[in-house]
């Protein structure tokens, strides 16, 4: 039993501090909202992000980053990445030197195109940077806290931070791989919520499930371009934080990135939905974020390209459709197929 702190009490922070509590280990939870630690030490439910969820009781909650971590041995980062330098930043001075420090938040960061193993580098400069964690992989918050069967991964580039993270957390009902391509891992998590969006609109518009598995195999394609460009090594993406998380989210109903794009085939504004939802769509920051790297890296990303026009400049739909159903016909090359 060790101590696990889990930094971000979203529905993903949630969902893992109730497995590794399941997993008898000693779980204490930071939330922003003082009204969610209420919710989860009074209650044992987090109603604002995670309603209907019985949590194990002995989750402990609190909004004071030092006694969330104080003698933590694994450290889970789980805010939105928005977020994540500030809030990796509050926590930085309050990290034990010896914790490992796992980063399970998906996305690119905006204006700096970093990735968030990047940020928490810069964030917490005292820390070994080939020593930070990643863990993604297809994992619904929703199931994994109702304890549903799930497989992840946890990449790292030092072989023994990601095995002792990967044993901290694993069980029967939840397996957790090992990787040393945490870049490969984080693009796999971070792109296929773009991905999602286009294939939620793809089904709202109704193009039927010809037209979504092409859109999930070149979106495969796509990803592993920016995998490779970023350093990662393609066969990374034939994996759980690749096409598994990218099958997940296009596909399944509970993925908050696919109902954005079918709101959008319904007409509604993505900001205005945006607004009123409680819960985030990693991939709307992330398609521009994604956009503006694909061109400084010279990555073709047709699909990106569509799902940022369509997001963030008002493209509509059905010509973003038009726009990549007539692309140039081209050979099919796996992955490192540049233009
Ligand atoms: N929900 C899932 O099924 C799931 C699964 C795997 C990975 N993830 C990833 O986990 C990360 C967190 O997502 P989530 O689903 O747990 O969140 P969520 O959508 O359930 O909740 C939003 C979170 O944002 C936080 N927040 C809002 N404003 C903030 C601010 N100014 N500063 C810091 N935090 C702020 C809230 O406290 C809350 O924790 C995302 O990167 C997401 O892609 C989510
Ligand atoms: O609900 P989404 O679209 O944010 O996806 C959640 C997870 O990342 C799925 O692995």
């Amino acid at each position: 039993m060790s101590k696990i702190a889990v930094i971000g009490a979203g529905a993903w922070g949630t969902a893992l501090a109730a497995h590794a509590a399941r997993r008898d280990h000693e779980v204490h939870l930071w939330s922003r909202e003082p009204e969610v630690v209420r919710d989860i030490e009074e209650h044992h439910e987090n109603r604002g992000f995670l309603g209907g969820v019985t949590l194990p009781k002995t989750i402990r909650a609190s909004t004071d980053p030092g006694e969330v971590l104080r003698g933590a041995s694994v450290v889970l980062l789980v805010p939105p990445s928005a977020y994540l330098r500030a809030v990796a930043t509050t926590m930085a001075p309050h990290v034990p030197k010896d914790a490992h420090v796992v980063i399970a938040t998906k996305g690119i960061e905006n204006d700096t195109l970093e990735l968030m193993n990047e940020v928490v580098a810069e964030a917490m400069p005292s820390r070994d940077r080939n020593a930070l964690a990643v863990l993604s992989g297809p994992s619904f918050a929703r199931e994994v806290a109702s304890g549903l069967p799930t497989d992840v991964v946890v990449a790292s580039k030092n072989d023994t931070v990601a095995s002792e993270v990967a044993s901290a957390l694993h069980t029967p009902m939840f397996r957790v791989y090992t990787s040393k391509d945490p870049v490969g891992v984080e693009v796999g998590g971070a792109l296929k919520n773009v991905l999602a969006i286009a294939s939620g609109a793809c089904d709202g518009l109704g193009l039927g499930t010809n037209a979504r598995a092409a859109l999930i195999t070149r979106g495969l394609s796509e990803m592993a371009r920016f995998g490779v460009a970023l350093g990662g090594d393609p066969l990374t993406f034939m994996g759980l934080g690749g096409v598994g998380d990218l099958i997940l989210t296009s596909t399944g109903a509970l993925s908050r990135n696919r109902s954005l794009g079918m709101k959008i085939a319904e007409g509604v504004d993505a900001k205005t939905y945006l607004a009123s939802q409680r819960a985030v769509a990693e991939g709307y920051g992330t398609a521009k974020a994604a956009w503006q790297l694909a061109q400084k890296l010279g990555v073709d990303a047709p699909i990106t390209e569509q799902v940022y026009h369509v997001l963030h400049e008002g493209r509509p739909l059905m010509e973003a459709m038009k726009l990549l159903m007539t692309r140039a016909q081209k050979q099919e090359l796996w992955g490192l197929d540049a233009k």
